[in-house]
């Protein structure tokens, strides 16, 4: 994946935090999680980008329309599209927005697609039908609304040069999102509290040590492109990408655990 930047009209005033919330978990994150936003915000901007994934694959299963992945992409045909939109804006992006502001804390509820937020390219249209990745971040319009005290909460759609709507992958996107606002930390909740080894949670891991627990399947299914975004985000301004359980609060005892990903270990 290759992407351009644009140069920030101003710089934020706050590092950004982008905090990419599983469709895994979206149901089951307890208030004590969203209270957290409370303790991040007095250290950073905060932009979510959340995912939906099994809430599309239930609605089109109400629909009878089967769902087809290949390599952890949806295929989205014209009348998937539709299920998909109607899923991560009308319903999951809805329900975060709410359970923020039930907490006091102001997010909108945005489409990557709304104000060309995210421009995007097809992965592989003949294949994958409306399936993008992001080739542009437009940083303004999310500048301006941290610098306004809102929290983005941005679902995974993209547009193309020419204005067709695409679906993708929230992992991808939120990757693409913190490489493009400069984002400082880039954080992915799930519902496992970080990369597991025979159990256990592995502290601290480089891109080096992920290519090889995937090739020596230790890490498969969803966790592949949590990892493979996650390192792709890694950069001089963002040093560290967090895998984090959804399950408790983000923050217990001002810190937070899982697994970290940096270029090298103890570099931090
Ligand atoms: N080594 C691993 N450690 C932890 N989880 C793993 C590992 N390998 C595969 N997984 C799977 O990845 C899942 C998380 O990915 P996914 O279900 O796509 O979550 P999300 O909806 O949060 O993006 C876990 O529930 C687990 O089943
Ligand atoms: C292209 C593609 O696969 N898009 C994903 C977008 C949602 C997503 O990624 O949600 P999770 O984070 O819950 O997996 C999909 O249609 O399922």
């Amino acid at each position: 994946m290759t992407m351009s930047k644009l140069t920030p009209a101003t710089e934020p005033s706050k590092p950004i935090i982008v905090i990419k919330l599983g469709g895994s978990m979206i149901d089951h994150l307890t208030d004590a999680f969203y209270k957290s936003f409370h303790d991040l915000r007095l250290h950073f901007h905060i932009i979510v980008v959340h995912g939906g994934g099994p809430s599309i694959t239930s609605m089109l299963k109400r629909l009878n329309i089967k769902s087809e992945f290949h390599n952890g992409l949806r295929k989205t045909t014209k009348e998937t599209m539709e299920v998909v939109k109607m899923s991560l804006a009308g319903t999951v992006n809805a329900q975060i927005t709410s359970r923020l502001a039930e907490q006091h804390i102001y997010a909108i509820g945005l489409k990557g697609s709304d104000c060309n937020m995210l421009t995007a390219r097809f992965v592989d249209q003949n294949k994958l039908g409306f399936v993008g990745e992001v080739v542009k971040v437009e940083l303004d319009f999310l500048y301006r609304c941290m610098e306004a005290g809102y929290i983005p909460v941005i679902a995974p759609l993209g547009k193309t040069q020419d204005g067709q709507t695409v679906n993708i992958n929230a992992d991808l996107a939120a990757s693409a999102i913190a490489k493009g606002v400069l984002a400082e930390k880039l954080l992915f909740v799930t519902d496992v509290p970080g990369i597991l080894l025979q159990g256990d949670v592995v502290n601290e891991t480089t891109p080096q040590e992920v290519q090889e627990l995937i090739n020596n399947g230790s890490i498969h299914g969803g966790m592949i492109p949590k990892v493979e975004s996650a390192v792709y985000a890694l950069s001089e301004h963002l040093q560290e990408v967090m895998i984090v359980s959804g399950k408790r609060a983000l923050m217990e005892a001002n810190r937070m655990t899982g697994t970290i990903i940096r270029k090298e270990k103890g570099m931090c």
